[in-house]
């Protein structure tokens, strides 16, 4: 059965008359096709990434299956195209969920005047500009009881680099709360007692952010503006001896262009930044507890 993802943080929702996302019990994520060419623009970047042979193979998995479109009825009610995608976060109980915008630039050289205003307002109001990249949306499990800490959009857009800081250490602590926010918080900070885990060791998410880095030092096919990472875990208290189940997706690709042979330094740049706001979370804990990223989930 269709229904809304229950695991959505960011991008446009389904709603009543809205259009947005839906997902099925296989495993599958159907991403209605937007207008203004934006859909179609996505659907030709999956098509052309599938087949395109110069990508490889330890890339491939960064990216979400891609099983064609599909006509179907869409969450307003209507039948709509849809890209039927692998739902990323179908195999977890209770996911802990970060978007990432990735770039200082958000908009494609095509777009038409009118966007790119819209876009430099929100790029220059967010982190975007100032770190090459900005939270959109997250949730962190916390347990069966509280369920989930997830930020409001309203709170998330005015996030400066502290509050960015900061919220990269609740999605990897065990006490996240709101009370925690910059300027309103005098209790205890985020405990990041999962970063070592998550963040950390050798397939974590700093480990896989570094082998997407070295592809993008080297890539010159595409550019991918207004893309996002998405970092998925599971908090699995109690269970010894597994290794991270720690997750980076690369996901929306409806402003990707053709890279005309040069390397996507916008994108790169914004990874880079991400990179060292993550290595410097496992560097703090190192340094309080001694541990070298082996703790386990
Ligand atoms: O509609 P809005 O204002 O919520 O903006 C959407 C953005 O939400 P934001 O406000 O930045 O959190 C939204 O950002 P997120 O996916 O939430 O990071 C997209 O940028 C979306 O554009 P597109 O579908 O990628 O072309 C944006 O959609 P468009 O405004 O381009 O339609
Ligand atoms: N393949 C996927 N599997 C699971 N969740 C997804 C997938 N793609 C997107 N999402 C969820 O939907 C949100 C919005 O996705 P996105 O592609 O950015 O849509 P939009 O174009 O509306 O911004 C993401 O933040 C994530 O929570």
């Amino acid at each position: 059965m269709l229904k809304a993802p229950d695991h959505q943080v960011a991008g446009h929702e389904a709603g009543l008359g809205k259009l947005g996302p839906l997902i099925d019990d296989s495993g599958r994520f159907y991403k209605p096709l937007q207008g203004d060419n934006r859909g179609s623009e996505e659907v030709a970047f999956y098509e052309s990434f599938s087949s395109n042979t110069h990508i490889p193979e330890h890339i491939r998995k960064y990216f979400p299956m891609y099983y064609g479109t599909k006509i179907m009825k869409a969450s307003t009610g209507v039948e709509h195209p849809h890209m039927v995608l692998q739902d990323l976060t179908s195999a977890r109980v209770n996911p802990s969920v970060m978007d990432i915008k990735i770039g200082s630039r958000t908009w494609a050289p095509d777009a038409s005047e009118a966007y790119i205003a819209k876009c430099l307002k929100k790029d220059r109001e967010s982190t975007s500009i100032p770190l090459g990249f900005r939270l959109s949306g997250l949730q962190v499990y916390i347990d069966d009881e509280s369920r989930f800490y997830k930020p409001d959009r309203n709170y998330i857009r005015k996030t400066g680099p502290d509050d960015v800081r900061l919220l990269l250490r609740k999605f990897v602590s065990s006490n996240p709360s709101a009370d925690m926010e910059i300027g309103t918080g005098s209790g205890p900070g985020p405990d990041c007692s999962l970063a070592s885990s998550v963040y950390g060791g050798p397939n974590g998410i700093l480990a896989q952010l570094l082998e997407l880095k070295a592809w993008f030092e080297d890539q010159t096919i595409y550019h991918f503006y207004a893309c996002s990472f998405l970092f998925v875990y599971e908090k699995r208290l109690g269970l010894k001896g597994a290794w991270s189940n720690a997750e980076v997706k690369l996901i929306d690709f409806a402003h990707v262009t053709d890279a005309n042979g040069v390397i996507d330094h916008n994108f790169l740049g914004g990874l880079c930044s991400l990179t060292k706001f993550i290595s410097d979370i496992l560097s703090e804990i190192e340094d309080c507890t001694g541990t070298n990223g082996q703790v386990e989930l």
